[in-house]
């Protein structure tokens, strides 16, 4: 974003909306699905809520279904993701600081300032009902602001404000793409980075990071199909993953699909699936019926895992710090072979030398799954990412000490951060010498996989999340 605050434009340069009248107050408006979104906003602000976890409980507690809904998910998480952006619109066009304006204003002006520059509602509807809103919650006052604010912010579409309000492409390209994308600077530096590129791999995966994702499915090896799967629920069959099964973006919440509450699907990305899948698929000699999850809240992997390991004779250990997501582990996996511990990854009561497969899926920024997590992305700070990489190196180097001679361990992060990825991975191996595998090998069919020998997938390439995967074996 530039330093220096832009001039407002002197001529509209679309059509105006009509000035709304912003008289005494008037009756609550009938608008559930601008009203759930909204409450949405405030709880992500006011609560640290994540977005995705409050608005469906919204939308089941107020019985709004159809379009409704979901114009209120298009909504509340078109407005997160795109809150940097709005921010520095709404900046533009306001004449005073936005941190000195009221926190339900600001919601309420970035739900108008969304529809107005990512929607195709017309500007006089999202103008009218953004300040409807706000005169029914807080009076004629800021009724009347939000009305002169948004039409002002009528006055460019979203390309005309980005390019008065980011940097030159030429000189900046990095801090252009970010404001382009709606990413903080230091995420679209982490993907730069990551990525070897300022030009359009970087254009490409912040454009695929910033667009709403397909729910993905996987299927639970042993009970259902990939393709009776899609059948179920509409979906297409995955590119990649044997078990995956991808749905329309907003197709509604897959938890009410009957194959989900039957437990013989899950909602987890396609990347998660290929990781985990890749910890299995790595040649051992000698025994292969022990496995261990080092980190395994809230269960995505324990349960593909022990679905797989059902099959072939293994069972499963699961390691989890958090309690409360120890018990989502062990409602997760049910009766599969799976035996589920409160405890701390670095050093879990647990033999060591007593595995043959270990995943360590480590907590990470989660830079990779920004587009599954509205919200997340203006959350994260980039002092988050040390501390994590510390962590992270921890992790892997026990999971080492766990696994026996000539095991394998898989290190997975849903980030591409260099930081927490090559960097941990690199450092661990040159202390432990442990042996790094071609990971690639074990994603078979999945292109564009670089140079090796670590696996970086990323939205715009596979259409999963950008989850990075490492395959380290442990010298006999
Ligand atoms: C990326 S998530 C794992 C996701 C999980 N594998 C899945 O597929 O659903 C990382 C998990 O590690 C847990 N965690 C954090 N620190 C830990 C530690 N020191 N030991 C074990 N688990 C830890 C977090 O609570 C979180 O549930």
């Amino acid at each position: 974003m530039s330093a220096q605050r832009p001039s407002r434009p002197s001529r509209p340069r679309g059509p105006h909306p009509p000035r709304r009248r912003v008289g005494p107050s008037r009756p609550p408006v009938e608008d559930p699905a601008r009203l759930a979104a909204l409450d949405t906003l405030r709880a992500v602000r006011q609560r640290d809520a994540y977005a995705n976890l409050v608005l469906p409980g919204l939308l089941r507690e107020r019985r709004i279904t159809g379009r409704d809904a979901a114009l209120a998910t298009e909504l509340a998480y078109g407005t997160s993701r795109a809150q940097g952006l709005l921010d520095a619109v709404l900046g533009a066009c306001s004449d005073r600081p936005l941190s000195e304006v009221d926190g339900s204003v600001l919601d309420a002006l970035r739900l108008g300032a969304y529809q107005l520059l990512r929607t195709r509602i017309p500007p006089h509807a999202a103008v009218a009902s953004t300040v409807d809103l706000v005169r029914a919650e807080l009076g004629s006052g800021a009724a009347g602001f939000a009305n002169a604010v948004l039409r002002r912010v009528t006055e460019q579409d979203e390309a005309g404000w980005v390019e008065e309000l980011a940097p030159d492409e030429d000189a900046d390209p990095i801090g252009y793409l970010a404001m382009a994308s709606a990413h903080p600077r230091w995420v679209a530096q982490a993907f730069a980075e990551a990525l070897g590129s300022r030009g359009e791999p970087l254009r490409a995966a912040l454009a695929a990071d910033d667009a709403r994702p397909a729910v993905h499915l996987a299927a639970r090896p042993g009970e259902v199909s990939a393709d009776e799967l899609a059948a179920m629920t509409g979906g297409e069959v995955a590119p990649y993953s044997p078990y995956g099964v991808h749905l329309e973006p907003g197709a509604g919440d897959p938890g009410d699909l009957e194959p989900v509450r039957e437990r013989l699907a899950a909602v987890q990305d396609e990347g998660s699936q290929l990781c985990a899948l890749a910890l299995t698929r790595a040649p051992l000699e000698g025994p292969d019926e022990r496995w261990l999850d080092l980190c395994a809240g809230p269960g995505g992997k324990a349960v593909l895992l022990g679905a797989l390991a059902h099959l072939s004779g293994a069972t499963v250990d699961a390691v989890e710090k958090a309690p409360h997501r120890a018990e989502l582990v062990r409602k997760a996996v049910g009766d599969l072979p799976v035996t589920v511990h409160v405890g701390d990854g670095r050093d879990p009561d647990l033999p060591e030398g007593g595995f043959d497969r270990v995943l360590v899926d480590a907590p990470c920024t989660g830079l990779g799954a920004l587009r599954r997590r509205p919200e997340a992305r203006w959350r994260r700070q980039p002092a988050d990412v040390a501390p994590l990489a510390r962590l992270q190196r921890e992790l892997l180097t026990s999971a080492l000490r766990l696994v026996r001679p000539g095991g394998v361990v898989a290190y997975v992060v849903c980030s591409p951060h260099l930081a927490e990825t090559v960097g941990v991975v690199a450092d661990v191996a040159r202390r432990t010498g442990a042996e790094r595998l071609d990971t690639r090998q074990f994603f078979p069919g999945v292109p564009n996989l670089g140079q090796g020998p670590q696996v970086q997938l990323w939205p715009h390439e596979h259409g999963t999340d950008a989850m990075f995967c490492a395959l380290l074996r442990r010298p006999a």
